[in-house]
């Protein structure tokens, strides 16, 4: 599936204790048929109250704790299936729900954000993370500065800039500060413009993933940190590569992402080994 082009392997594994693994992933990514941005395993409930456990899976393997495209996607498969609209899935970063629209648009609730600098986490103490000291480029004349770093249950780094966020060397910088030793667990590195109260431009470094189409955790992130800082409302369209997200950080604090999802085709796979075949195409 994609949910705005962000590649997306959903890994139907109910009924059975066993998990996509590492190597399955890293194998799948690495074949063109099945090149992937994240695996979103669906698990039984281990949750009185849920519908399934979702584990997430990065192309390299690395886990990851949340995913806003590939929630998207995982609820339209099963609504698709079963008919059912309203759901509440977990995590490992916790309990969320996801509805389906009657236009097939699908809302996740991706919780609440965090802003402290243990929760993203960041190595060293930083009291205001709307703007945290980290630059790339010449050091009297940086790239890329003072990022606004957020948790949506995983960490991102949202970098500012005026100008087009194409015209930023995403690639190289990306894996930079994806391991910068300032982010203890890597993080999703992002450019992002504001070009009104209402709408965010925005390009991403995935952690594990590399430049995507998309990142819906991203996308949120870039919100709520144009909220914060004062650059944006608290309800705003942010334009990826992919398409368009709508993301609105509600006054109880939860942040609603709405978006698309597409099916591309269907197929069969060891999820200890990655080995797979092809079911059925999709027109
Ligand atoms: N594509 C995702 C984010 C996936 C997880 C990320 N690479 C990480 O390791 O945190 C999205 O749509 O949110």
């Amino acid at each position: 599936m994609n949910g705005l082009g962000n590649e997306i392997i959903v890994a139907d594994m109910r009924g059975r204790a066993d998990r996509v693994s590492a190597s399955a992933a890293v194998a799948l990514a690495a074949d063109p048929g099945t090149h992937f941005d994240q695996v979103m395993a669906i698990h039984d409930a281990r949750t009185p109250g849920t519908a399934n456990y979702i584990e997430i899976l990065n192309a390299d393997g690395s886990l990851a704790q949340a995913c806003g495209n590939g929630m998207r996607c995982v609820t339209q498969m099963l609504a698709a299936e079963s008919g059912q609209k309203h759901f509440v899935f977990e995590t490992v970063a916790g309990i969320l729900t996801a509805d389906e629209h009657p236009d097939g648009l699908v809302t996740v609730d991706m919780g609440k954000p965090r802003f402290g600098w243990k929760d993203i986490p960041l190595s060293e103490e930083f009291a205001d993370t709307r703007a945290i000291e980290l630059q790339i480029g010449p050091i009297d004349a940086p790239v890329l500065h003072s990022p606004s770093v957020a948790s949506m249950g995983n960490p991102h780094a949202i970098f500012w800039v005026e100008d087009d966020v194409w015209g930023y060397e995403l690639e190289r910088f990306g894996p930079l500060l994806e391991n910068h030793p300032i982010f203890p667990e890597r993080a999703n590195i992002s450019v992002a413009r504001v070009t009104s109260r209402e709408t965010i431009d925005l390009r991403t470094w995935e952690r594990g993933a590399g430049l995507t189409l998309a990142c819906g955790t991203a996308a949120c992130a870039a919100a709520v940190s144009g909220a914060r800082t004062g650059r944006t409302g608290r309800q705003v369209t942010v334009t990826l590569p992919g398409g368009d997200l709508k993301i609105d950080w509600r006054d109880d604090d939860h942040v609603m992402m709405t978006g698309p999802a597409e099916l591309e085709f269907a197929g069969t796979m060891d999820p200890a080994t990655g080995a797979w075949s092809r079911d059925r195409e999709v027109a």
